[in-house]
């Protein structure tokens, strides 16, 4: 359902409309769209305390450059909210993230105002940068480029890197530091403690106070305004502050710390930049949630929070009766204590997620062997190797999405190598709402061609214990289990662990008709789909390979034998997945028969809850029966019913 908008925010569709406000007006104008976004979050869900924190930083924004001519290009995404709705996306921002509404984030191909599709964080500098020089070199010199990144993307090895080059190519690029000391979690590292001292500090701020008087001179300066800053720049910035400060050390004029919440001084310091060419940072300082009390407090959890009462701020559970079974994070979360306190080698690696794959119940636990590295996936998974280097084993917890930065770490600095590494790679398979820039698709696949890899993924919670369990275990080299976003589906999962042996499938039921062959929780519809046709008189085997790599020979072997007709079923891509491996071995071995791979097929699919992407994809329970329709096996065996 729409949400109603204040008087003012109802006028503004598109940035031209704000620019018909006065400033005056624009304080009014960041009341209201904090309010709206308040009010649509509460009710569809979504992240929260990023956006209602660059409010006051959106609103300048877009009242001071000229977009989408001038291009604006948001990090990671998740706090453009404010953007999507001064940029014609008001009216269908109820629909944000729902399946075939609007995404979650910027994506060029919703609007011309997005100028570079995000998700995954600290791309912004490299993606403006692209921009600015091209723009450059089409000799658009009045054209300007803004990355808006926060401090904890700004920990994000690719943030580095752009700020190393752009500091050397003369373009016209601003990027403003959007400083809240948060990650998702709070954010770490030595950048976010330099970055507190900046913020603090007597100098710093003196100096800050010093640029604000010039930047409040430079409009009545006239033609010569550029040249008088360059030689005010010097004399305030020379010597010792301009050597230290990092920024500048990369070649970046910084400016700031000022206050991200004031909107009529940000519109007077942007404003003033957009008069002074080169690559430039403006450090803002900003409270993640503000406006909401509760947000501001609770940072982590107003993240994104889910669904909750605007009023008394309590976050609305899910509706069911029925006791509910644990999210697989939380089991990875308390099994990894569980298995450090027998085995003193483990050590926990998470690149800035915490939370969200709780292994901050290990950091809080054993502060000493568990590891929040920042935004930094590669390092992360490098990290984890010298520690292997020294007879730890340590748990790499990565999202699968996220793990796709750290690719040739995996295979250079672990795999090839075969250093005993576990990679946990969390939200594999579709991550919901978030969309394809988040879906978990490509691990299967990318995972099972690198060699000394173990490729596994658990139907429940206690399978998911006895991976662990067995991976930790001496040498087993590079291991990787995969589970998805959300619950399991044991309640009772706190069992006690035991070895699996590596590449042993597990029937889960035996049959005559068709064989039924899933990797991981997804299995648990192809469960579903057998009860469903056994009820129509068609009697499935099904097979819950646990591995992709290496494969059950023995148990396909049977299958193949004794099948004509056989289903794999995965929640990861076709090409190169699962799947794709049993037909290696089919083809391998001289075996021929009907194979339908279920799964992600070869495009972009875009954001939903996950039953629905399931059904989309013809993998829920419904479209593995309707596999085994298309296969004729229900005419088959009727006919031998009959
Ligand atoms: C490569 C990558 N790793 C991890 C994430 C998960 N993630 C999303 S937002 C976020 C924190 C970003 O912090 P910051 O940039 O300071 O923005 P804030 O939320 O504070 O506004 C993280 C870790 C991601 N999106 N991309
Ligand atoms: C923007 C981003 O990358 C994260 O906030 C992500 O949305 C978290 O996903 P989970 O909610 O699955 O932890
Ligand atoms: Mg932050």
């Amino acid at each position: 359902m729409e949400v109603k908008a204040g008087e003012f925010l109802e006028q503004i569709n598109y940035p031209a409309d704000l620019k018909k406000f006065s400033e005056a007006d624009l304080v009014r104008i960041c009341n209201e769209l904090r309010q709206f976004i308040v009010d649509t979050v509460s009710v569809n869900g979504g992240h929260f305390g990023s956006s209602l924190g660059v409010v006051e930083l959106t609103v300048a924004l877009h009242y001071v450059l000229n977009t989408p001519y001038d291009q604006l290009v948001w990090d990671v995404g998740h706090q453009a909210y404010g953007h999507k709705i001064l940029t014609g996306r008001r009216h269908s921002f109820h629909t944000n993230r729902i399946y075939k509404g609007i995404s979650g984030f910027p994506k060029r191909s919703e609007s011309e105002y997005d100028t570079f599709g995000v998700g995954h964080s600290s791309t912004s500098i490299s993606a403006a940068l692209g921009m600015a020089v091209a723009s450059q070199y089409k000799g658009e010199t009045d054209r300007q480029h803004v990355a808006v990144i926060g401090d904890g993307a700004m920990t994000g090895g690719m943030a580095f890197e752009a700020l190393n080059h752009g500091g050397i190519e003369n373009s016209n690029i601003l990027v403003i530091l959007n400083d809240n000391c948060m990650s998702i979690d709070p954010n770490v590292g030595a950048l976010k403690e330099y970055l507190t001292d900046i913020t603090t500090s007597k100098s710093y701020n003196r100096f800050r106070d010093d640029i604000s008087y010039v930047l409040t001179k430079i409009s009545d300066l006239g033609p010569n305004a550029h040249e008088m800053v360059k030689k005010v720049e010097k004399t305030i910035k020379g010597g010792l502050l301009k050597r230290s400060n990092f920024f500048e050390a990369l070649k970046f004029r910084y400016f700031g710390p000022i206050d991200g919440h004031d909107v009529k001084h940000l519109v007077k310091v942007l404003n003033d930049l957009k008069d002074i060419p080169g690559p430039k940072l403006l450090h803002c300082v900003t409270v993640k949630g503000k406006g909401y009390a509760l947000a501001e407090k609770d940072q982590t959890k107003w993240h994104s929070p889910g669904l909750f009462d605007k009023i008394t701020g309590e976050i609305k559970k899910t509706n069911s009766d029925k006791p509910l079974a644990p999210k697989y994070q939380d089991v990875f979360g308390n099994t990894i204590v569980e298995l450090a306190e027998q085995n003193k080698k483990i050590m926990g690696v998470t690149p800035a997620m915490p939370s969200g794959s709780s292994l901050n119940i290990m950091m809080k636990a054993m502060p000493d062997r568990a590891f929040d590295v920042g935004i930094a996936e590669q390092h992360a998974v490098t990290f984890s190797a010298g520690l292997a280097t020294q007879g730890m084993v340590p748990f790499c917890n990565i999202y699968s999405t996220f793990m796709q930065r750290a690719y040739d770490q995996v295979v250079h600095d672990v795999a090839i190598q075969k250093l005993n590494v576990v990679f946990c790679l969390d939200r594999a398979g579709f991550a919901g709402s978030d969309g394809p820039t988040h879906h978990g698709a490509y691990d299967l696949a990318y995972m099972r061609c690198i060699p000394n890899m173990i490729v596994s993924a658990p139907m429940n919670e206690e399978e998911l214990r006895n991976l662990m369990f067995t991976a930790q275990q001496e040498n087993m080299g590079p291991f990787s289990i995969r589970y998805p976003r959300g619950n399991g589906v044991m309640v009772d999962w706190r069992r006690p662990m035991k070895a699996i042996e590596v590449g042993k499938a597990r029937m889960i039921c035996d049959g005559e008709d068709v064989a039924i062959l899933s990797i991981g929780h997804i299995g648990n519809e192809a469960v579903k789909a057998c009860l469903e046709l056994n009820s129509e008189g068609i009697h499935p085997a099904h097979y819950d390979m646990r591995f992709a790599k290496p494969l059950d020979e023995t148990v396909l072997h049977q299958v193949f034998s004794k099948f004509k007709n056989v289903i794999t079923v995965e929640d990861g891509c076709i090409q190169g997945g699962m799947g794709s491996a049993v037909i290696e071995f089919m083809a391998d071995n001289n075996y021929s028969a009907n194979v339908i791979r279920l799964g992600i097929p070869d495009k972009v699919v875009e954001h939903g809850e996950q039953p629905e992407l399931w059904a989309e994809c013809g993998y829920d329970s419904k479209g593995i029966v309707k596999s085994v329709e298309k296969l004729a096996v229900s005419r088959t065996t009727k006919s031998i019913a009959s």
